[in-house]
């Protein structure tokens, strides 16, 4: 897992670690590695031009002592302190004795930079950047300049990955110690860039469970049911799944195409779609009566495309198994019903949908991904996957990291992929897998099916993300 720790949590581990060390040495360790990727991306570092964008705090010392190092190797190098007076001391002078300067002019030396070093603000920014560094950071992206932001892009809210105001949108950043979460969930992490690592020997003084989690192939491949001798259809697991409409018809051969592919022994479909979900997938079991009478199923997928049958939401979740609830299903659900459950529930919202179940404005919950998450779960003591450019997963006990799937693609915004997900998802329910668990290896195939279909740069269709699920699982497998 690649994690993704608070502010708070990163201050106390520096400090425990700068007290045991010898002034500015972490700052050091920090501006070594900067400036390493700074000389790794200009190539040729003799008369190359370096900007230092420099804010008030110590990311703007990382920016000084990384340019002081630069100028050492013979790169041009001119600071643009953003507040003058309370720039860090140490770190310019040792730019001035590396033969650095203090830019005269800002946006002449942008004009002709070759790489520009933000440094405004890291941890400590809040707000967005001020409106004296506005036109700078506009003079920057506006160059030719590759762009280098210093832990984070400054602007940007590290602990929530929100953008309260202007930030500056970064081709590379280079992080310290850990990844802070707006590194990994937009709007802030699409300002990031490419984003670097640098160990300052902060791993061993963090506290073992992160604020975040991203999970690799490795993990994902660790989830994924098996098959053993013993095992038989149903032991494997029978997800039903409940979508589908006169008008939505698609939605159901969309979600069983999904669950088809996420190992559970067997795919029951109720609903009024059975005729043509068997015409197209044969190997499901159909039902056209109410979910109560289908038969046993170990977890149940309810709501792509359902128009407006509230009876079968109510009694989906009126149900002792695990229960998945997305799309139309989401409309129609009875909060009650969801906080009473004793089985686990998991709810798949997209962003207007969580709006919708907080009562908020679609963009309060675009801008603010992680707190909305967080709130749903809590609100209806349920694990909630909110889908979108960030695709997050809650549990409802907040002490429980929130995942982050790495693995979506602006690919994936075509009609019916949801769908395709609920029906994946649930399966892995069926199969055994807890909601968490369930969701976090749902999204990671997903995205990636959807990266093996789209590889030639072409448009796909959620058909296609469902019939590429298999080279999903076998990419996975082959490296876990
Ligand atoms: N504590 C340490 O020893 C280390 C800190 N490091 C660096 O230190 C950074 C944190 O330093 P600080 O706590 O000094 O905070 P920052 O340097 O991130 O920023 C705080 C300063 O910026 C000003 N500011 C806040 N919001 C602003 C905005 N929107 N626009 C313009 N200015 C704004 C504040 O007045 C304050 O002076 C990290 O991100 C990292 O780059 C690294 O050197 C590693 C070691
Ligand atoms: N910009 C994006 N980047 C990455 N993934 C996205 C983006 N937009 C949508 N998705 C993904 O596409 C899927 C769309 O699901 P949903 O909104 O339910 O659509 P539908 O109802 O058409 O099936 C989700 O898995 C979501 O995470
Ligand atoms: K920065």
């Amino acid at each position: 897992m690649r994690t993704a720790y608070r502010v708070e949590t990163v201050r106390s581990a520096e400090a425990e670690l700068i007290a045991r060390l010898p002034e500015d040495a972490l700052m050091r360790r920090a501006a070594a590695g900067l400036a390493a990727v700074c000389a790794e991306l200009l190539g040729r570092v003799y008369g190359s031009r370096v900007v230092l964008l420099v804010g008030a705090g110590a990311n703007g010392g990382d920016a000084l002592y990384a340019g002081a190092a630069l100028a050492r190797r013979g790169a041009g190098v001119h600071a643009v302190p953003l507040a003058p007076g309370r720039t860090h001391p140490a770190g310019l002078a040792a730019l001035i004795r590396a033969g650095g300067r203090v830019a005269e002019d800002p946006f002449a030396v942008l004009a002709s930079a070759d790489l520009v070093v933000d440094g405004i603000t890291g941890i400590g920014g809040r707000g967005g950047l001020r409106p004296d560094a506005i036109p700078v950071a506009r003079a920057a992206r506006g160059s030719n300049a590759v762009i280098v932001a210093v832990d984070l892009p400054s602007g940007v809210e590290a602990d929530s990955g929100e953008v309260l105001g202007e930030a500056l949108r970064a081709d590379v950043t280079v992080t310290f110690g850990v990844h802070k979460p707006a590194l990994l969930i937009d709007p802030a992490r699409a300002l990031a860039g490419t984003v670097r690592l640098v160990d300052i020997g902060l791993e061993p003084v963090l506290p073992s469970v992160p604020e975040l989690e991203s999970p690799q192939h490795h993990d994902v491949a660790a989830l994924l049911p098996e098959p053993s001798g013993e095992s038989d259809k149903y032991r494997r697991g029978v997800v039903g799944v409940v979508a589908g409409s006169a008008r939505y018809p698609g939605a159901a051969l969309l979600a069983v195409a999904g669950a088809l592919r996420g190992g559970a022994g067997a795919v029951r479909y109720v609903g009024h779609a059975a005729e043509a979900v068997v015409a197209r997938f044969p190997e499901t079991l159909v039902h056209a009566g109410p979910p109560a009478k289908a038969g046993r199923v170990q977890a149940w997928a309810v709501g792509p495309g359902l128009g407006e049958d509230r009876d079968a939401v109510r009694e989906v979740l009126a149900s002792g198994v695990p229960v998945l609830v997305d799309a139309d299903g989401l409309r129609l659900l009875d909060a009650g019903d969801v906080t009473r459950r004793t089985a686990p529930t998991l709810l798949t919202p997209h962003a207007g949908e969580a709006a919708a179940l907080l009562g908020v404005a679609r963009e309060e919950v675009e801008s603010a991904r992680l707190a909305a998450v967080r709130e749903l779960a809590a609100r209806y003591g349920a694990t909630v996957l909110l889908k979108g450019s960030t695709t997050l997963i809650a549990e409802p006990d907040g002490r429980i990291p929130v995942r982050v799937d790495p693995m979506g693609t602006p690919w994936l915004a075509t009609a019916g992929s949801g769908d395709v997900l609920s029906g994946l998802a649930g399966s892995l329910l069926a199969a055994g897998l807890s909601p968490y668990d369930a969701a976090t290896a749902a999204a990671y195939l997903h995205g990636l099916a959807a990266r093996i279909a789209a590889a030639e740069g072409v448009p796909i269709t959620s058909s296609e993300v469902a019939r590429a699920l298999p080279a999903a699982w076998h990419d996975v497998r082959a490296v876990g």
